[in-house]
């Protein structure tokens, strides 16, 4: 396996005023691991816990205080302008399109800047065009589109240049549940038909679960957790809810087989069922409710990503 991001030892402090005084502030503490190409990571945490600040590092924006990081087998520091060809970086607070310009002129810039052929550019272009589904907005200036446009234009603007690894800061941060839906399932396909490495930042349980077969939790610069998502459910217990609509009013449902009855609302029409997703499916827990009562409608409520992390941390210290 080739590894595209490599650190060990990876710190990285801040001289904070803190009073008359100024002191030091670890970000990013003695960071170690490695991540292969065609891997999918979720990199999460607390507020603050130094997610920005390892991006930072890994994209050659911030130079390490200690330590060593090679991010596609270079430095990025050094070899930052390099390291561009490799890497596409998507922030989901901020913009790497022109405001003004139409989508399509950004597209044609930023073609220009990684001096792709214009055979590349117009293969590259038009299948992103189509799977973003970017075709009724191109000719409309950045500015007029709508968060979940602009996020798919600024998708397609950081892989244009087909990069080996992706790096997404909070990709999904505001979007609706179709958008962020769109925007996952094309980050699916562009790994499956490109091998492409996928880091990202996320506060979205949903992201994790649909898109990451790994999972690194930071607490204070340092890993608290590197495996998968399931391991991940093992240590902090995470649970699932199914919240179900029933087509009458039901006494509280105490009895499904593996659940806990969480809640009802409304004379028990609408019912909360916590469930442990290693112990039971949600098709068996539906079955189960559906034998009882008829089954109107039904959602899973995502484990709230703060809560896991939170359970984390307390794991691991
Ligand atoms: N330029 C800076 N100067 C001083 N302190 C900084 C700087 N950048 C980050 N920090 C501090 O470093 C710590 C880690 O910040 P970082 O932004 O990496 O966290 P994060 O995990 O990305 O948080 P969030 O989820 O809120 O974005 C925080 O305590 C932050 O205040």
């Amino acid at each position: 396996m080739t590894a595209i991001i490599e650190t060990r030892g990876l710190t990285r402090e801040f001289s904070i005023r803190s009073g008359l005084t100024r002191k030091k502030l670890t970000a990013v503490d003695d960071l170690t691991f490695s991540i292969d190409a065609g891997e999918a990571v979720g990199y999460i945490g607390a507020n603050g816990a130094g997610k920005s600040t390892t991006i930072k590092m890994l994209t050659g924006i911030l130079v390490p205080t200690a330590g060593e990081v090679k991010t596609c087998g270079l430095h990025p520091v050094d070899e930052r302008r390099r390291l561009a060809r490799h890497v596409g970086v998507v922030f989901g607070q901020r913009s790497q399109l022109w405001w003004d310009l139409p989508v399509a002129e950004s597209f044609t810039i930023l073609a220009a800047i990684h001096r792709l052929s214009p055979e590349r550019e117009r293969e590259r272009t038009s299948e992103l065009i189509e799977q973003l589904e970017m075709g009724e907005y191109l000719e409309t200036p950045v500015r007029q589109l709508s968060l979940g446009q602009r996020m798919r234009a600024e998708l397609a603007a950081a892989l244009l240049h087909s990069p080996q690894l992706v790096i997404l800061d909070e990709p999904t941060i505001g979007l609706d549940v179709l958008s962020k839906q769109r925007l996952r399932e094309f980050l699916v396909q562009e790994r499956r038909t490109h091998g492409t490495t996928l880091l990202l930042t996320t506060h979205d349980m949903g992201d994790i679960e649909r898109l990451c077969d790994r999972v690194l939790v930071v607490d204070h610069g340092s890993l608290a957790y590197d495996g998968t998502l399931v391991g991940l459910s093992r240590t902090v217990g995470a649970q699932r809810v199914m919240v179900v609509d029933l087509a009458e009013a039901t006494a509280d449902l105490v009895d499904v087989p593996d659940t806990q009855h969480l809640g009802s609302e409304s004379r028990g029409l609408q019912q909360r069922l916590a469930f442990d997703a290693e112990q039971t499916t949600a098709a068996k827990v539906l079955a189960a409710v559906s034998e009882r009562v008829e089954v109107l409608d039904l959602s899973i409520e995502e484990p709230d990503i703060e809560d896991v992390v939170r359970r984390v941390y307390a794991a691991s210290r």
